[in-house]
């Protein structure tokens, strides 16, 4: 039977070199749903992995994961036309508004940290973040809490006695524990939402594993390692395209030093694209899978242990729910009026 695909985010980028790659290497096998949130977008690059695929099946979604009311409508949407899902990638993300530290990266050019900077980011990028219209900080909502949501609605097709179902979550080098506050897990008060929201998807992807593998739901994690994307050429906007076409030579340069510069789309989406193969059952909850690409162009998929525990995980997926029920009651409170006119129909967030 064809395996059901769902990728969030995945009209450009590293989701869509994933769904390139599943599309190349069993083009009849797999049913592809692109959840998108600008259908212009999805609309092109489903043309494009049909150009290259003619008989593939690629079916698209509207879904804002940073929007509530569009993850429950895609939610609702995705029920219909599916009664099973086989793999959900947790793949779209933001970081709005980077703001790149010139002093720091030129220190850390001549620190010991050099290999660290270039590997992870860290200490030279930091954000600012905006509100969402329901109230909440963009990058939490976008990169997590959308996302978390979708799971708990899509449990009944997740969830099947007898088979098993994959969560892969697009995570980052970047996640640090130093970024990220219990207390404040939407990242209210700091600079580095983007860091706190990929290190907080590591501690759910645990905590997923802890709630759901009974139920033969399995969650992973997976770095893509640096890669060219839109999300990272707005990082120095000033800084043209072709520039970052001219520092290539040294990136490929870096790379015998690191081999987290993946560089390209096809090269990040490696770990996407190994975990789809693996039996979930095999997999380390606490392991972040690398996408990583050798100085000879060799791509490789290899596990690290992640920085997270039991019970930190645990406390952020209580603080999730609680979330939930408020959006739920919220939006149950938005439907009272109409329910007046509707009595006998369930609603599409009854659940
Ligand atoms: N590039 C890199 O070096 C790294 C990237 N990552 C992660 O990889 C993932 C993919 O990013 P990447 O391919 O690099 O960048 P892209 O910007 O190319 O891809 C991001 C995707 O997410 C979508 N997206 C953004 N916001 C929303 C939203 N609110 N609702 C639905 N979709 C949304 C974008 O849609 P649209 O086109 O409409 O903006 C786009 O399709 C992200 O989670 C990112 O954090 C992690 C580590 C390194
Ligand atoms: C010569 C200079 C203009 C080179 C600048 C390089 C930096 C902009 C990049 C070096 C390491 C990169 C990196 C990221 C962004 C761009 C760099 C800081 C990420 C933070 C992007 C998003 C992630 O999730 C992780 C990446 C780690 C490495």
């Amino acid at each position: 039977m064809n395996k059901v695909v769902l990728v969030t985010g995945a009209n450009s980028g590293i989701g869509l070199a994933l769904c390139e790659r599943l599309l190349t290497q069993d083009t009849e096998g797999v049913q592809l749903c692109l959840a998108c949130r600008n259908m212009q977008r999805a609309q092109a690059a489903r043309s494009a992995l049909l150009a290259s695929h003619p008989t593939a099946q690629v079916a698209l979604l509207q879904m804002d994961t940073s929007s509530i009311t569009s993850v429950f409508k895609a939610a609702q949407e995705i029920k219909l036309r599916y009664n099973r899902l086989d793999y959900l990638y947790l793949n779209a993300g933001i970081m709005p508004n980077p703001q790149f530290d010139v002093t720091a990266f030129f220190k850390g050019l001549f620190s010991r940290k050099i290999i660290t900077m270039f590997a992870t980011g860290e200490g030279i990028l930091t954000q600012t973040d905006r509100i969402t219209p329901d109230g909440r900080q963009e990058v939490f909502a976008t990169n997590l809490f959308g996302h978390f949501l979708l799971i708990r609605e899509l449990e009944p097709i997740l969830c099947h006695a007898g088979r098993t179902s994959q969560l892969i979550w697009t995570s980052s080098s970047n996640a640090h524990r130093s970024a990220f506050n219990l207390e404040d897990i939407q990242h209210q008060k700091g600079t580095q939402p983007y860091s706190s929201s990929k290190y907080a998807s590591d501690l759910l992807s645990l905590a997923l594993n802890t709630h759901y593998n009974k139920q033969g739901l399995y969650s992973s994690v997976i770095c893509p390692g640096f890669v060219m994307t839109n999300l990272t050429y707005r990082i120095l906007p000033s800084f043209p395209a072709f520039l970052w076409t001219l520092l290539m030579p040294i990136f490929w340069l870096i790379r015998v030093f690191t081999n987290m510069f993946t560089l390209t789309p096809y090269n990040g989406a490696e770990a996407l694209f190994w975990l789809f193969q693996q039996k979930p059952e095999s997999l380390d909850p606490y392991a972040k899978y690398h996408s990583l690409t050798s100085a000879l162009s060799n791509n490789y998929t290899q596990p690290q242990k992640m920085d997270i525990d039991l019970e930190t995980s645990e406390a952020l997926y209580e603080k999730l729910l609680q979330l939930e029920s408020e959006e739920r009651r919220k939006v149950k409170e938005k439907q009272k009026p109409s329910q007046h006119f509707h009595s006998n129909r369930a609603g599409p967030l009854s659940s």
